[in-house]
């Protein structure tokens, strides 16, 4: 079968369409929508966007229909044949460094033990679909934070977990038609000289922590965030980082992570970087930002070795963080005069902000 590969996943195979995108596009987006913005939406609802397994019970239902869906696609004769592609995102104390996107578990309530539940049902999942390419994105935010903010008290009391339970989906996930990328924050994070050296230590260091597993393809970059693949000038708020923008990032980043003995390629996320300059007041200002439109559309066609794609990682429209100050999860991101308002819990539809993103597109619908 095509499911197992060497060298770039995304060779091989077209990336699936989820029907959950798609549905939302249609029973949430284009109703309210006329005309041209109508037709439009219907073609952003087609372009192949990652599903993200943030609660649980997605694995039994989203994940393994999902998985369903591509096989019957596959056995209807697909040339090239589908390759799932999913967002593994579910760790206990969840996005440690903010409010928004706080998950379902709690480290201090069993949470290790429910996410290794989680991961060998995925695991599950992936050896009944054998026959099925699947390309995993790990835990958008976890690593990152670890190299950024251990001075936030609930990152680093979930420092050793974090650590833990990334090596151990690493381990149950190292299957033949698995590729797994761990998330490595964006330029605007990770890529500021000050944070680049230790990030590839602590990559590297996972990377060995779990045996070097022959699926970890690599590191994912810009999920739900906004950063310019190659731009001809920086951006005002990136100054003075000279990795300005992704293609800078991962260019920059890779020596180190080889020279630590992580041989890493890459996947950037696109699906909001189409607006350069986006309308951010500062770049850590990540919450719904205004001024972003959908970005270049999923390929291989990267033009830099260590790229293997561009991939649609956050689906496009889907919130980023309530901006209700009342809310349990309200953080004060997602307030800013730069954060488009009134915005719903992180994972709900926001029309307003898929309006924005189909408005400036580009390349355009
Ligand atoms: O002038 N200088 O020389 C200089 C030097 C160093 C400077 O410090 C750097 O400043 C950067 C900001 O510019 C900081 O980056 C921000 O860190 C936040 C986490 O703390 C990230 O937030 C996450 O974003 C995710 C989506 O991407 C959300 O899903 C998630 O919920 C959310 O928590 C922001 O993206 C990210 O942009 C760096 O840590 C910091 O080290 C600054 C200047
Ligand atoms: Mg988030």
């Amino acid at each position: 079968s095509t499911a197992s590969y060497s060298g770039n996943p995304f060779l091989g195979v077209q990336q699936w369409a989820n029907s959950y995108y798609s549905s939302e596009v249609h029973t949430l987006a284009i109703p309210s929508l006329t005309g041209p913005m109508a037709t439009k939406a219907a073609a952003v609802a087609k372009v192949p966007s990652f599903q993200w397994m943030d609660r649980n019970v997605t694995v039994d239902t989203l994940f393994s229909g999902t998985l369903a869906d591509i096989r019957a696609a596959n056995r209807a004769g697909a040339n090239p044949p589908y390759a799932g592609i999913f967002v593994v995102y579910d760790l206990p104390d969840r996005d440690c460094a903010a409010a928004a996107s706080n998950g379902e578990w709690a480290i201090a309530d069993g949470g290790a033990a429910k996410y290794k539940a989680y991961i060998d049902r995925i695991r599950h999942h992936l050896v009944q679909y054998s026959d099925i390419r699947t390309i995993l994105v790990i835990e958008p935010d976890s690593l990152a934070n670890m190299v950024t903010n251990m001075n936030v008290p609930k990152c680093q009391g979930a420092a050793n977990t974090y650590k833990e339970l990334t090596v151990y989906a690493l381990k149950q996930l190292n299957l033949p038609n698995v590729a797994l990328y761990l998330d490595a924050g964006h330029a605007g994070w990770l890529g500021w000289p000050a944070n680049i050296g230790p990030a590839a230590e602590l990559f590297a260091g996972i990377y060995k922590d779990a045996g070097r597993p022959t699926s970890l393809r690599g590191l994912a970059t810009n999920v739900a965030n906004y950063n310019g693949w190659s731009l001809s000038s920086a951006p005002s708020y990136t100054t003075p980082n000279p990795n300005f923008d992704e293609k800078r990032f991962v260019q920059a980043f890779s020596p180190l992570l080889t020279a630590a003995g992580f041989p890493a390629h890459f996947i950037t996320d696109t699906g909001r970087s189409g607006k350069q300059p986006t309308g951010q007041l500062e770049w850590g200002h990540w919450c719904n930002a205004i001024g972003t439109g959908f970005g270049p559309r999923p390929t291989t066609d990267t033009g830099l070795d260590i790229e293997d794609a561009f991939v649609w990682i956050k689906p496009g429209g889907e919130c980023d963080g309530t901006s209700d100050t009342t809310a349990a999860r309200y953080d004060h991101h997602c307030g800013f005069a730069d954060a488009l308002k009134p915005a719903p819990e992180a994972g709900q539809w926001f029309q307003a902000y898929f309006e924005q993103l189909l408005t400036n597109a580009n390349p355009p619908f």
